[in-house]
C-alpha cells in the first residue's frame, strides 16, 4: 500500500541528513507508531509520506504511484486518503465543531463553495455521524475554542475520517495531551483504524502508547531506522539505542 525506497532528505541549510537510505514498506491494516528521540526525523519522514516534503533521494510510492511524479491535482487527491491527525489539532477555533469537520471536504470542492460554506445535506449528515463516531454530538454547535485538548483531537479525526481516508498519518497527536487522555484517543484512533481498515502510522513519545496499541513499531536515530518489528521485541536495550547515544550497560 506504502512503499519508501531508499528515501533521504537534507534541507538546505544543514550539513546532515534529517532521513538516510530509509527503505520500508507497509500494509493495510498494520498500525504502526514511530519512536526516536526529539530530531530524530520522525516529522520529516511523515511529510514525506504525504507528500509535504521533496526527498533529495529516493521514492515514496502510494499505491504504486510514485508521489514525485504526480500533479499537485493528483497530490491533492492522495493526501485526502491520507487522513492527517496533528499534534497542535490545526482546527479554526471561531468555526463550531460541525463546521471544522466540514473543512475536512475542503480538498473536494471549488473555492468559491468553500468560502461560502454550501455543504450539501449529504455532506452535512457525514459529517454528523463522524463527529457521533468520536463521541463529541452534544458538542456539534459549539465553538471548538470552548472544548478542551481532548475534545478538539476527536474533532481533528473526525475531520480526517470525513475524507474516507485509507490511512491515518499522525504527527504527535496526543504530545499536548495528559496521559488519560492521550489514552482514550489512541483507543479512538485504534478503534477507528479497525473500523475502516486503515493503514495507520503515528509518532509518539510515549513509547507505552507506542507498545500497547502498536502492530509495528519503528524507530529511528539519527535519520537511520534502528528497528522495526513487533512492540514485544523493544524491549529495554532497543529503548536505550533509541533514546541514548550508548547501549544499556549490563
Ligand atoms: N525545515 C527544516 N529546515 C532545516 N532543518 C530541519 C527542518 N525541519 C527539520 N529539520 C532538522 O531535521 C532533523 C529532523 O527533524 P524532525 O522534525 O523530522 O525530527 P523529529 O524526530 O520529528 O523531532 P521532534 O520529536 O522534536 O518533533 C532535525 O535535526 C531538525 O533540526
Amino acid at each position: 500500500m506504502l512503499e519508501i525506497k531508499d528515501l533521504s532528505v537534507q534541507y538546505e541549510d544543514s550539513d546532515f541528513e534529517a532521513l538516510s537510505s530509509i527503505d520500508l514498506h507497509f500494509q493495510k491494516g498494520e498500525f504502526v507508531c514511530i519512536l526516536g528521540k526529539s530530531g530524530a526525523g520522525k516529522s520529516t519522514l511523515i511529510r514525506c509520506i504525504n507528500g509535504l516534503q521533496d526527498p533529495t533521494s529516493g521514492t515514496v510510492y502510494w499505491k504504486d504511484q510514485p508521489l514525485s511524479s504526480l500533479s499537485e491535482e493528483d497530490l491533492r487527491k492522495i493526501r485526502r486518503e491520507m487522513g492527517m491527525i496533528f499534534q497542535h489539532f490545526n482546527l479554526i477555533p471561531r468555526l463550531t465543531v460541525l463546521q471544522n469537520v466540514l473543512t475536512g471536504l475542503f480538498g473536494y470542492r471549488s473555492t468559491y463553495k468553500n468560502i461560502i460554506g454550501l455543504f450539501n445535506k449529504e455532506e452535512i449528515n457525514h459529517a454528523k455521524k463522524v463527529i457521533a463516531d468520536v463521541g463529541l454530538t452534544d458538542q456539534m454547535y459549539r465553538k471548538v475554542e470552548k472544548l478542551s485538548g481532548g475534545q478538539k483531537q476527536r474533532v481533528g479525526i473526525a475531520r480526517a475520517l470525513l475524507q474516507h481516508p485509507k490511512a491515518f498519518l499522525g504527527d504527535e497527536p496526543v504530545s499536548s495531551l495528559d496521559p488519560g487522555t492521550a489514552s482514550h484517543i489512541f483507543r479512538l484512533i485504534q478503534k477507528m483504524h479497525n473500523r475502516h481498515q486503515l493503514l495507520t502510522i503515528i509518532n509518539v513519545h510515549d513509547v507505552n502508547l507506542a507498545k500497547r496499541f502498536a502492530t509495528r513499531i519503528i524507530a529511528l536515530k539519527n535519520g537511520k531506522v534502528i528497528f522495526d518489528d513487533h512492540p514485544d521485541s523493544f524491549q529495554d536495550e532497543e529503548f536505550h539505542l533509541t533514546y541514548y547515544e550508548t547501549a544499556k550497560q549490563p
